[in-house]
């Protein structure tokens, strides 16, 4: 069973979809690498926007899969794993089209640094989503918290991420992390989201975001996004990270 799906669909977007509903959507190495695989694809020619799911309606993304990565112990292994996912997310954010994240359910952790590399979030009514690394005595480590400092005032990106609560849709929105909010026919909401988008030039469209990437060059964003990752992976040695992983584990053997 693959865990993802890359659909090209006939208004001319991609729709990338999490398929591990059973780990709610967690993000393995299968999932990075279809994250590759559609990002590239995103960049051919006939290609208007990416649209990034997840599987049935419990969660959008759990963020990265425990089960596998609790594995990594060292600030090594944790940095090889870190810094890949990074750049994946770098390269979506950098993407020259419209990218959504369609947030059919809870997402958390990294998921939640997934959510953020794309340009826009539309979220269920109801659902949960946090940057709980926090919890988890680590910071993001995918670069989504740079990125978040990005898109949000700093302020509010800050609470966001220090907190590590889980907040509804509804809150995120207040807050600016979400941009639209829906109760069902998610691809249906999403379609008409983009539709104006979708009507014009690509070229137009790419000149646009080709603003945001070069804000983002100016403000150096990939250094401090390297410099998390670091920092996260300094931080993944700790015991306190190792015993809340120990425990998430324990539950679940
Ligand atoms: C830099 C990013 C960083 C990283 O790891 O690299 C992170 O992403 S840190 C954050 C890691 N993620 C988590 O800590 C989330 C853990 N999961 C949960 O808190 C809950 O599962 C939740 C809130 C997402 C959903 O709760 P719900 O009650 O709906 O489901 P269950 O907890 O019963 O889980 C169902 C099923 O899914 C498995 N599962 C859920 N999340 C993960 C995960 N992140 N990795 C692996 N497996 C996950 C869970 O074990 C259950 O499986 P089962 O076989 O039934 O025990």
């Amino acid at each position: 069973m693959s865990a993802y799906t890359i659909e090209k669909r006939e208004k001319g977007y991609l729709l990338f979809t999490i398929t591990r509903s059973e780990k709610r959507n967690a993000i393995n190495y299968e999932v990075m690498k279809g994250l590759e695989e559609a990002i590239n694809r995103a960049s051919e020619s006939d290609i208007r926007a990416l649209i990034i799911t997840g599987e049935e309606d419990h969660a959008f993304c759990s963020g990265g899969d425990l089960s596998v990565f609790h594995l990594l112990h060292t600030k090594e292994e944790a940095y090889s794993m870190l810094s890949k996912m990074a750049a994946i997310l770098y390269s979506l954010l950098t993407l020259p089209i419209p990218t959504v994240a369609l947030i059919n359910g809870t997402v958390v952790g990294g998921g939640c640094e997934l959510a953020v590399s794309c340009d826009f979030r539309l979220a269920r009514k109801g659902i949960k989503a946090g940057f709980v690394q926090g919890k988890q005595a680590i910071t993001t480590g995918w670069g989504g918290g740079s990125i978040l400092t990005e898109k949000l005032p700093t302020a509010i990106a800050m609470k966001l991420l220090m907190e590590a609560e889980l907040h509804t849709a509804e809150e995120l929105k207040e807050a600016g992390f979400i941009d639209g909010l829906f109760e069902k026919e998610a691809i249906q909401v999403c379609e008409a989201y983009l539709e104006k988008m979708l009507e014009k030039d690509l070229s137009v469209l790419q000149s646009y975001k080709r603003l945001w990437i070069r804000k983002w060059e100016e403000n150096k964003l990939r250094e401090r996004i390297e410099e998390e990752v670091k920092n996260c992976a300094l931080l993944w040695e700790s015991d306190a990270h190792h015993d809340y992983v120990k425990t998430f584990m324990k539950k679940r053997l």
